[in-house]
């Protein structure tokens, strides 16, 4: 469970029955495709989640970057992003598992609308742990997860955010393993959570892998995927890593500014794999936004996806070994991507996704800032998820700020 220095099992003892119990179902069901799991989880992927989805390309972004721009459209899983992938695999496990209660965490409300859809659609009672402050703000996802029949467990301790949700749902998860799954959102956690996620969200790359071949003959020249715990990432990426001709770039939020005051215990971005350092969180050895003191900081993104001041151990490892790239895309940037993509193809992106398209602007765009274009001929973006969660807060964000907007707006 080891990915070179990051990973591992750092939990506290009375986590390790639960540990161990998941471990041996992941290798039997996951791995083995032991009673046919793998088979039901595909069949089930393709009949309720609407794949495989398209690798589409975008006509007008070839046009403006002058090469063959082609895009994974995961925005079109059923309920509007990838995340459907991973709740699906590991509620259907949990039912393999013969368990009978579901429990994850949520931030911005994705991982736990995907998650309260898969246990409506596979008959199993869930709870999602969510932080009072992202109750708040993230109000849509929280009545999609109620209208799917889940309770929604308020989160007080602590700042009232993710990092507090997923502790919380880890300590509901030990005192209840006998009966419960902890459907985890991310590639994050103790090993075989990051794993397990990874495998579940590699139908993304699978995919694309195939349909590069047929659309175009040959491998993408670069794969670029945005970044915030990783589980996109990862998917995007999984099945590529071994294709040493094929750039992965991982593309995290970089908020206001990329500068971290140690002593402030906030950081302004979520810039984990660019400005982080080595150190564990939830469970996991990776790299992390940490004060001097090893405090986690307070991450900080317009969007609330990739607001999180950690990332899955093996993308920290792959980054470490030099083979994916970490990038990042402040607020503005992502916020002009939004609109960009919106108004030139007729996607409009989660503005997770957008900070990927923000890349692609900087590195291939008219007015490109970075010099090193390195994507080559054939490049694909993973659209992670799509942006109707984004409208009202993206709409008032572009008002404030003094973004470029379509001229009809
Ligand atoms: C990205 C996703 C998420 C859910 N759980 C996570 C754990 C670690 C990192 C990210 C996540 C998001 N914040 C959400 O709440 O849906």
């Amino acid at each position: 469970g080891k990915f070179g220095e990051f990973g591992g099992q750092y939990v506290p003892e009375a986590l390790m029955p639960a540990i161990e119990e998941l471990e041996d179902a992941y290798e039997r069901y996951v791995l083995n495709n032991e009673d046919g799991f793998m088979d039901e989880f595909r069949t089930r992927l393709r009949d309720f989640g609407g794949r495989p989805t398209p690798l589409q390309r975008a006509d007008r972004l070839s046009e403006r970057y002058g090469r063959e721009v082609y895009l994974k459209r995961e925005d079109l899983v059923h309920g509007g992003a990838h995340k459907l992938n991973n709740a699906l695999g590991q509620v259907l496990l949990a039912k393999y598992m013969g368990k009978e209660r579901i429990i994850a965490e949520t931030g911005a409300g994705q991982h736990g609308t995907a998650t309260a859809m898969a246990c409506a659609h596979l008959d199993m009672p869930c709870e999602i742990y969510m932080g009072e402050r992202d109750i708040n703000r993230q109000r849509p996802n929280v009545f999609r997860m109620k209208l799917n029949g889940s309770e929604v467990n308020p989160v007080t301790v602590g700042r009232g955010t993710l990092k507090e949700a997923i502790s919380e749902t880890m300590r509901d998860w030990a005192t209840n393993v006998e009966d419960t799954h902890y459907v985890i959102g991310s590639v994050v956690g103790p090993h075989p959570f990051p794993s397990m996620v990874r495998d579940f969200q590699s139908v993304i790359s699978e995919e694309a892998r195939t349909q590069a071949q047929e659309k175009l003959g040959r491998l993408p020249d670069s794969v670029l995927a945005c970044a915030g715990g990783g589980s996109n990432t990862m998917g995007a990426f999984a099945e590529f890593v071994s294709d040493d001709e094929v750039g992965l770039y991982a593309v995290e939020a970089g908020g206001s500014t990329l500068e971290v005051d140690e002593d402030a215990g906030v950081a302004p971005n979520s810039a984990s794999l660019t400005t982080g350092s080595e150190g564990i969180l939830h469970g996991a050895r990776t790299t992390i936004l940490q004060d001097h003191d090893g405090q986690i900081m307070e991450s900080h993104s317009i969007s609330s996806g990739l607001d999180y001041a950690g990332v899955g151990p093996e993308l920290a490892h792959l980054v470490d070994i030099d083979r994916v790239t970490a990038v990042n895309v402040g607020d503005d940037d992502a916020l002009t991507a939004f609109h960009r993509l919106s108004q030139l193809e007729g996607i409009i992106p989660a503005l997770e996704t957008a900070h990927a398209f923000g890349y692609l602007e900087a590195v291939a765009g008219p007015d490109a800032t970075d010099e090193t274009d390195a994507l080559g001929e054939f490049v694909v973006v993973n659209v992670s998820g799509r942006g109707d969660k984004d409208l009202e807060s993206a709409i008032e964000e572009t008002y404030e700020r003094d973004i470029d907007i379509a001229p009809n707006m």
